[in-house]
């Protein structure tokens, strides 16, 4: 237990680091006093109600909004890296059947690495070039994991549709109507980036002993994948799945809380007044909610976010709207967080790239409380 420490300066120790402010960034900046959120000084409501994913890219590697010609440079570059090798594919058919996605996911990231010819990547010029292949590649592995899933013919990414579009055209066969891929579109823009995180401070902690960006992103998928962090959005599913319907809220509710269990797509290390961005995904929730016609959710995500304010004053997460959500665009609950990485290797990156340009290694200390000094006799 923390409290058993038995160490001189045990009254500094922050643990999990909360409020431990350790480096600048520029890329994004979260106030939680405000409940706000900007990227490169944007604020993200706007740049989801206004961006494509691919211009929130540019400007989060490249500290501006592109211009029409940067724009159609940049979608060039990026919709000519999309496709992965044979190789690739044949390793991904040999992956186990009830792997999860995020740990095929993660292995896939470590494969593309091995392919990739450029090894002297310690400087940030290796590291954009990667950045902008992983941007390019991940949805094609996510597409052709989904599609092994289900035991479908992987289909081979279109260089002729933009990000949003060929995703789903990869996945599903067809595009669906624009009302659904911009819900998708503000997703992968509300995800694409949130200062310090743990997957983002797991990744700058790889990148300050100079490795590589391949091996943090390995890593950053790794932390994103627990459910306090990335994998709440697929818990959040499985909850609204188990409570069923409205009436079932608050019995459901009492029964957690009664076994101290954490709600999923609850709370945040930062923001104590709500998530900058949940009623930005809330309104595409409702949207899809809307579109499909499907009024499961709606219902038990009201009844659910009302009562945990009231009983425990705690507000939603990004998870929370975004689980139901992407259930109702299709995609299986084990593809949420995958669909979370595609988003977030934007912000990683970008973090990887500002570590390598003013680079410290990162190494914090701890306060041992083991065993006292002792001798083998
Ligand atoms: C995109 C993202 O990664 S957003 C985060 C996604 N994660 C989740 O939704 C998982 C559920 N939420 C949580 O586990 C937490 O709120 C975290 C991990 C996000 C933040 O944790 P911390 O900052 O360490 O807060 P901590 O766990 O200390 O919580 C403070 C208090 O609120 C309670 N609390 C916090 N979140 C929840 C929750 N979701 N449900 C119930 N109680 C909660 C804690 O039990 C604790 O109560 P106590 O003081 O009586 O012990
Ligand atoms: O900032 C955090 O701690 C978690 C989060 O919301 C994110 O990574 O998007």
């Amino acid at each position: 237990m923390m409290n058993t420490m038995h160490s001189s300066n045990q009254d500094d120790i922050k643990y999990g680091l909360a409020g431990v402010m350790v480096d600048t960034t520029s890329v994004s900046k979260v106030m939680q006093e405000i409940n706000s959120l900007t990227y490169r000084g944007y604020p993200v409501q706007e740049l989801a109600q206004q961006c494509s994913f691919e211009q929130v890219a540019y400007l989060l590697w490249y500290g501006e909004l592109p211009d029409a010609s940067q724009l159609q440079a940049f979608g060039l570059q990026q919709r000519h890296q999309r496709d992965i090798s044979r190789t690739l594919i044949g390793h991904l058919q040999k992956f186990p059947d009830g792997a999860h996605p995020m740990d095929s996911l993660r292995t896939a990231v470590s494969l593309l690495a091995l392919e990739d010819a450029d090894t002297d990547d310690n400087h940030s010029a290796a590291s954009q070039t990667k950045a902008l292949k992983l941007f390019a590649r991940l949805p094609t592995i996510v597409a052709t994991l989904f599609r092994q899933r289900h035991g479908l013919e992987r289909i081979a990414p279109d260089p002729q549709l933009s990000y949003a579009d060929n995703f789903f055209y990869m996945c599903f066969g067809e595009v669906p109507e624009p009302a659904v891929v911009r819900c998708f579109e503000q997703s992968m823009i509300l995800y694409a980036e949130h200062s310090f995180n743990a997957s983002t401070f797991t990744g700058r902690v790889v990148m300050s002993t100079e490795s590589d960006i391949y091996s943090a992103v390995t890593a950053a998928i790794g932390a994103l994948k627990g459910p306090l962090h990335g994998g709440a959005n697929e818990a959040v599913m499985h909850n609204m799945l188990e409570i069923g319907c409205v009436d079932q809220v608050d019995d459901w509710l009492a029964g957690k809380l009664a076994d101290n269990e954490k709600i999923m797509g609850f709370g945040h290390r930062v923001y104590r007044h709500g998530d900058s961005r949940v009623p930005s995904m809330k309104a595409a929730f409702l949207t899809m909610a809307k579109l499909k016609n499907d009024q499961t959710w709606a219902p038990i995500y009201s009844r659910l976010e009302q009562q945990m304010l009231q009983q425990k004053h705690i507000y939603p997460n990004l998870d929370f709207p975004a689980g139901p959500a992407y259930y109702l665009m299709g995609f299986d609950i084990d593809f949420f967080t995958p669909l979370f990485v595609m988003a977030r290797v934007t912000g990683w990156t970008a973090h990887f790239i500002e570590q390598q340009h003013n680079n410290r290694l990162i190494r914090p200390l701890s306060a041992y409380n083991g065993k006292a000094e002792r001798h083998l006799s």
